[in-house]
């Protein structure tokens, strides 16, 4: 397998992961890592700089430097062509150098160790050992390189990027071969044993240039034995204390706040516990567990979803079913080729007292530690996507995997709150009612920086008001209260939010109500639902001493009502409007109910100033009311009756009257609309106009629900518009006419309003 550049198991989780795999994963005895060139550079003594890739005048200089290389057999070194036929320059006439070259070989050590099975308490070290340069017809024939020191383990040949064909290095061990090519633009790293036979084809055309080095095997005296528990206690220690980069750009992503260990057999919510732990799990475990503990960490079980999308290879066919008759894909056989994205979600886990509980945390990639690849597992669910554009072939694939977490003890609280648990509060309110204010106030300022994302439950509110008063710092409990939604709200609440709103001031209270509703402005069922039990809220609410909140609600309330009134008279069709505002009528009336008398009278004039427009919407609210006709609505109902009554006393309008009360928006094209509505004589109007005016005049006359009929005729250029004023100018208000008639009949029966308004009485 090639392995680039970047994807090298050498972060403390990779080793991780290649410890706890432990023996399954024996070494390869030959290794590639392909690396970027721009980070290296090359002089050469007698030529100067070379620039890669390397082109043939550059490789004709190098040669000019060069010696025929020298074969050493047993004791004796000698040239011989039909043996190798290279040119060879020496370390001392070579430098290497370059931003990152160090890093990079460094790297890509670890990662020939750990590929060629080293215990990960080896060093390797490279020693430079020549440079060769081969040209047309030069090669090298099968042959073990000397070991030139005890600690020499083996060879690195790093392939220069340079465009030739021919001169592939191939490595054989015990009957098994692989060859390796170099690349045109990249470094082509191999690292193989010494007791690898290998040789290096002809060139068959350009050059091929390498470097070569010893491998030298270099054991730290501090380690421990590979696999124990104190290395893979060393290895948490770093991966906690490393800042994560992104898996693509170097980016600096901080410090881990876990890692996830993916386990590799499967577990219901109930059948997970330390205990229970399958086969190579319970060891991991085990492992785990007690580094863990040495670490200074925490360790807990979970269930994680695994998604993954890689680019797959399909020899794609048909085939003849019987049953259906026809001829079907068959995509069953795919060779995953590479990852192209994955998502690893935690939803469940364990904890020590009661059992566990649902979670929802988002793993990144640098937070997962998987000793048995995902995808040398069966899948749960898999979709094979056919050819994707850009991506080719690709599948998706589930899986459901247990995982162990692991955290550092000191950011333990962070970690779980994190999760969404629910823990993190009733921790915050246990060390607040053990007068642990100081230790609560710090924890929960941890919880900054990921609080508003997290989500909280709505059913923690009660907990978050009772901390957030306890907590006594304004702005850390006004972060932990943000990301609820008003509809959390409810009347069980009314006593710990008037302690918080006491503690805190109207302002901090206006803000952190303001921020409730902010969350969502749309009109959805629960907002609905919510209004509903705003009257017991607020009268709760003032029982417990805070008028204000309660006002601070209904004013919200009222300005959300105000805006979804707005929009409905303003925008959409108007066959969308009644049921709209009709729907609006039962909130209206609940937050009448709500308000102060003050308030009340603001919203009563506004609607007033509405008048017919709103008729519909207060009708709606007047008829949810009157299983409870309470508090104060019957000034709407009065308010309604006089509308009424002057909708009825309308007179009729005159036979020969065309005319139609109509503002527009003020544009040339309204100007022209509305002389034409306004006239009493014309009927009908035929107007040229150019497609994007007709459409503006089609959604004028659409919007206000016009009795005009408006139709183009696709005759001439431009097309002209066709709009007849339609006999509904005259039914209609004889409808709305009967409509108000019934209302009112309706009001006077239920609210007892109607003839005399002065002399309202309730009626029972
Ligand atoms: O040039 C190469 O790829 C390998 C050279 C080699 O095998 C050697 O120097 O021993
Ligand atoms: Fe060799």
């Amino acid at each position: 397998m090639t392995i680039k550049w970047g994807l090298m198991a050498t972060t403390a989780r990779e080793r991780l992961a290649r410890l706890l795999r432990g023996s399954e994963s024996a070494g390869a005895f030959s290794a590639e890592l392909i690396a970027p060139s721009h980070l290296f550079e090359l002089e050469v003594s007698g030529v100067g700089p070379v620039s890669l890739p390397i082109r043939a005048p550059a490789a004709r200089k190098l040669i000019s430097v060069a010696r025929p290389a020298m074969f050493g057999r047993g004791e004796e070194t000698l040239t011989d062509t039909g043996v190798r036929d290279t040119w060879e320059l020496t370390p001392d006439q070579v430098s290497l150098g370059g931003s990152g070259w160090a890093a990079l070989l460094e790297g890509a050590l670890e990662h020939f160790r750990d590929a060629l099975g080293l215990a990960g308490a080896v060093r390797l070290v490279a020693e430079p050992h020549s440079m060769l340069v081969y040209g047309k017809g030069q090669f090298f024939l099968p042959h073990q390189d000397s070991e030139k020191h005890d600690a020499m383990v083996g060879t690195l040949v790093v392939s220069l990027p340079s465009t030739h064909t021919g001169g592939e290095l191939v490595v054989e061990h015990a009957g098994e071969s692989r060859t390796y090519r170099a690349s045109k633009s990249e470094l082509a790293m191999v690292a193989f044993y010494s007791d690898c036979r290998h040789e290096v084809t002809p060139v068959r055309s350009g050059y091929r240039v390498t470097l070569t080095f010893n491998l030298l095997a270099v054991t730290e005296a501090s380690t421990e034995e590979p696999g124990s528990v104190a290395e893979l206690a060393q290895c948490l220690t770093e991966h906690f204390g490393t800042p994560a980069t992104s898996r693509y750009g170097g980016r600096d992503l901080g410090l881990p706040n876990r890692l996830v260990f993916l386990l590799d057999h499967e577990y219901t919510q109930r059948g997970l516990g330390w205990s229970r732990l399958k086969g190579v799990d319970a060891e991991r475990a085990a492992l785990v567990r007690a580094a863990a503990e040495e670490a200074g960490c925490e360790a807990v079980l979970a269930l994680a979803e695994v998604r993954e999308t890689w680019d797959a290879d399909s020899d794609d066919g048909t085939y003849y079913d019987e049953v259906t008759d026809d001829y079907e894909e068959v995509t069953e056989d795919y060779e995953l080729r590479s990852l192209i994205d994955d998502e690893i979600t935690l939803g469940w886990w364990t904890n020590q007292d009661d059992g566990g509980e649902s979670i929802s945390l988002y793993v990144p990639d640098h937070e997962v530690c998987a000793p048995t690849a995902s995808a040398d597992l069966k899948p749960y669910q898999s979709e094979y996507e056919g050819y994707m554009g850009n991506y080719g072939n690709t599948v998706d694939r589930w899986y459901r995997r247990a995982a162990i977490v692991v955290w550092p003890r000191e950011r333990a609280f962070a970690a779980r709150a994190e999760a969404g648990s629910g823990w993190a509060l009733h921790e915050l309110r246990d060390r607040i009612e053990r007068d642990d204010v100081a230790g609560a106030r710090g924890a929960a300022e941890s919880l900054a920086p990921f609080w508003k994302t997290t989500g909280p439950q709505p059913e923690l509110l009660g907990v978050a008001l009772a901390v957030a008063g306890g907590l006594d710092a304004a702005e850390t409990a006004a972060m932990l209260l943000e990301p609820f939604g008003i509809e959390a709200l409810a009347r069980d609440h009314a006593e710990a939010l008037a302690e918080v709103a006491g503690r805190y001031g109207e302002e901090w209270t206006a803000d952190v109500i303001g921020g409730w509703f902010g969350a969502r402005h749309n009109l959805g069922p629960d907002r609905d639902g919510w209004i509903e039990t705003l009257p017991g809220l607020c009268e709760a609410l003032r029982a417990a001493g805070a008028p204000e909140v309660a006002r601070l609600l209904t004013g919200r309330t009222w300005y959300w009502a105000d805006l979804q009134l707005r929009s409905c008279i303003v925008s959409g069709r108007a066959d969308k409007r009644r049921p709209q505002l009709q729907r609006l009528g039962s909130p209206l009336a609940r937050l009448f109910e709500a308000a102060e008398e003050a308030q009340r009278d603001e919203i009563r004039a506004a609607l007033r100033e509405r008048g017919d427009k709103v008729l519909v919407c207060v009708m709606s609210a007047l008829r949810s009311a009157n299983e409870r006709r309470s508090a104060g609505l019957e000034v709407l109902a009065q308010d309604c009756a006089a509308l009424l009554d002057t909708i009825i006393a309308r007179p009729a309008r005159a036979e020969d009257d065309w005319s139609i009360d109509w503002t527009g928006c003020g544009c040339e094209l309204c100007g022209t609309l509305g002389d034409f509505l306004h006239s009493r004589s014309q009927r009908g109007f035929e107007w040229p106009l150019a497609a994007e005016k007709r459409r503006h005049v089609h959604s004028r006359i659409d919007s206000a629900d016009l009795p005009v009929r408006h139709q183009t005729r696709r005759q001439g250029r431009p097309y002209t518009l066709v709009l007849t004023k339609t006999k509904a100018l005259f039914t209609r208000p004889e409808e709305e006419r009967q409509q108000a008639v019934a209302d009112l009949a309706w009001l006077r029966s239920s609210w007892g309003v109607g003839e005399d308004n002065a002399s309202f009485t309730p009626h029972r």
